[in-house]
């Protein structure tokens, strides 16, 4: 069954072509990438299906809700996502950046937390326990009492996937997860990610440039070149797809591959 079904959306800027009838469905618990050269239109995607802008035309449904024009529930309905620029609460500690998020799932209201009243308070132990749980997952609960801006830069952008997965989301869409990352700390990035879906039972899409990181994450791979789905397929079929190697090479040839990665 398809957790996100997109179709024939299409957005413009003026007189860009942003996206041109752009058609994708994730299935559920799958873990999907969109890739393509600068500009091609994914960040575009994401900020559709999180309803930063709303398209020009065709819909999007998430988990049997049209959410086309619902953006302001996106993230209740379970929708969460990371940004190419990490956007934390940097000078809140790392424990409270995990925790806040929790906070859409909290049940006590107003009163109850202003009192302090027992209800408030087992319910702020629970919510520690259940964000260092998380921040176990990715090595980071040695941080927790640590600002969010003191952390390495590959830290940040784990503490920031941690963050997103405190809503409880069932669609995580990671932006550029391993940009800027190590080779050490995009192989540990890989397998948290798989880790987590597993875990989670969660669907995952993401953009990537890193080519080797995409094709051994992703089960099934979406190309976009400008605005338009050029292909779909798995990792091995992308790899040898003309249009693709030309997308990224600017020729067309058949003899040059994505089989060494491609960042
Ligand atoms: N808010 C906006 N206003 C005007 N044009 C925009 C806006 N957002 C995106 N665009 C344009 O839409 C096109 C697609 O941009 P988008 O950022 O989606 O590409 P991308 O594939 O994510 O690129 P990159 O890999 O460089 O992040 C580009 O031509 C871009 O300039």
């Amino acid at each position: 069954m398809n957790l996100l079904s997109i179709k024939n959306l299409s957005k413009n800027f003026g007189g860009i072509k942003a996206l041109i009838d752009v058609n994708i469905e994730l299935k559920k618990g799958s873990l999907t990438g969109l890739i393509g050269p600068n500009g091609a239109g994914k960040s575009t995607v994401f900020n559709m299906i999180t309803g930063i802008y709303p398209p020009s035309s065709g819909t999007i449904t998430f988990n049997g809700v049209n959410i086309t024009t619902k953006p302001y529930k996106n993230t209740k309905l379970g929708i969460a996502r990371t940004f190419q620029n990490i956007r934390l609460f940097k000078n809140l500690t790392v424990l409270d950046n995990v925790k806040i998020p929790e906070h859409l799932h909290v049940e006590y209201g107003i009163l109850s937390s202003f009192l302090q009243g027992p209800k408030y308070l087992k319910g702020e132990k629970a919510e520690d326990n259940e964000a260092i749980e998380l921040l176990k997952i990715f090595n980071l609960d040695k941080f927790k009492m640590n600002l969010a801006k003191n952390l390495p830069y590959g830290e940040q952008r784990k503490l920031e996937i941690a963050r997103a997965l405190a809503t409880k989301p069932l669609l995580l869409l990671l932006d550029e997860p391993a940009a800027g990352m190590n080779p050490q700390e995009t192989k540990e990035l890989l397998d948290t990610v798989k880790f987590v879906r597993d875990k989670f039972n969660i669907t995952v899409f993401l953009i990537e440039h890193d080519m080797s990181f995409v094709m051994e994450l992703c089960e099934d791979i979406y190309v976009m070149d400008y605005g338009e789905i050029i292909a779909h397929g798995t990792p091995d079929e992308i790899k040898r797809n003309p249009k693709v190697i030309a997308a990224y090479l600017g020729e067309d040839t058949n003899e040059i591959t994505l089989e060494g990665g491609i960042s």
